[in-house]
């Protein structure tokens, strides 16, 4: 790659009419990545050693080879979204107060990776998509488990301790064709989001901006994920969606993107960059002792309960929203 050729260009990513500033990059020994972290600030680590081995030998053809032969998770789509739902909330099929059925939009088969792969390699435009998303346990290979052991355990170790994190809950591998993407939502854990192969487009925003970006009702198989098209958005029925502004990064190899806890993500591997591969790193948030100003986080974490526990009483899904207007319109307002 000559000096100056950049290894993407803007035409590879999807058209939004957003209001987005750049994330900052900083070197994996900058002291300032811990004032970020500690601020609860997304920052992208480079040049680190955190998923090292894998940037070097996780091609496409290492980890068919070396992934394991068990079936492997992964999620088909129509088309180029893959928007998660909760299967358990799709507990008496109504999922909205009117009553209409949940449609899960992507279904979760089980895949050989020499499968997944040559469906990968022989996909045509209006194919369904497919989008392997597996824990990484001892059910991959030796070649694999040898790789994750080198990863620089120190180092996030370290950043989980000092930033008095819960403990790691899961790292998961994704491996995305080119243009897949992965609708906006917030997780309720500190994420190190290490990029390994290709490049993904990462667009946050923080906790403050719930208003902005209508997550469905925490009852709903789409609990925490926004309810607007990022593609067509319905600025009547989300008009403050018009002033949501956010952060972004494109993540390369070797890129560690801190997302931290609450904060919305949508990502999307890059037109025409072929496939990418990504290792998370999910962790339970610290213990959140309740000082005043509350964070902003810790305040959609109280909205969550107060959906949880009126659900509880109420019961009827369809009740929540009235019982919550007549609560609020005219008295709070
Ligand atoms: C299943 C979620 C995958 C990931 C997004 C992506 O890489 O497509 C993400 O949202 C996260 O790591 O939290
Ligand atoms: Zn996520």
């Amino acid at each position: 790659m000559d000096g100056d050729k950049k290894p993407w260009d803007p035409s590879q990513l999807r058209k939004y009419d957003l209001n987005l500033e750049e994330i900052p990059r900083l070197h994996y020994k900058d002291p300032k990545i811990d004032e970020y972290i500690k601020e609860n600030k997304p920052v992208v680590i480079t040049e680190s050693n955190i998923v090292k081995p894998a940037v070097q030998r996780w091609s496409l053809e290492y980890l068919e080879r070396n992934l394991g032969h068990s079936g492997h998770t992964v999620f088909v789509s129509r088309n180029h979204k893959f928007k998660y739902y909760d299967e358990k909330k799709i507990y008496n099929r109504v999922s909205n107060t009117k009553g209409v059925e949940f449609t899960p939009p992507t279904r979760k088969v089980e895949m050989r990776i020499e499968d997944f792969m040559k469906r990968v390699k022989e996909w045509k435009k209006g194919d369904e998509r497919i989008y392997l998303q597996q824990s990484l346990t001892t059910t991959v290979g030796n070649n694999i488990v040898e790789d994750f052991v080198k990863f620089d355990w120190d180092y996030v170790n370290g950043k989980q301790t000092k930033h008095n994190w819960g403990p790691l809950t899961s790292n998961l591998l994704f491996i995305a064709m080119e243009g897949n993407q992965t609708p906006c939502h917030y997780d309720e854990q500190e994420n190190f989001f290490a990029q390994v192969q290709g490049y993904k487009r990462c667009i946050l925003f923080p906790p403050s901006q719930f208003e902005c970006l209508y997550p469905y009702p925490v009852h709903h198989p789409h609990d925490r994920q926004s309810m607007v098209d990022f593609e067509r958005p319905d600025y009547n029925k989300f008009p403050k969606f018009k002033n949501v502004k956010g952060w972004e990064a494109v993540v390369g190899p070797g890129d560690v993107l801190y997302i931290p806890i609450y904060w919305w993500h949508h990502i999307e591997s890059l037109l025409r960059g072929g496939p990418t591969v990504t290792v998370n790193f999910w962790y339970k948030g610290g213990p959140s002792t309740l000082e005043y100003p509350l964070k902003d986080h810790q305040k959609v974490s109280i909205t969550r309960n107060v959906e949880k526990m009126l659900l509880e009483v109420l019961q009827d899904p369809k009740e929540v929203g009235p019982l919550l207007r007549s609560m609020v319109l005219g008295r709070y307002t």
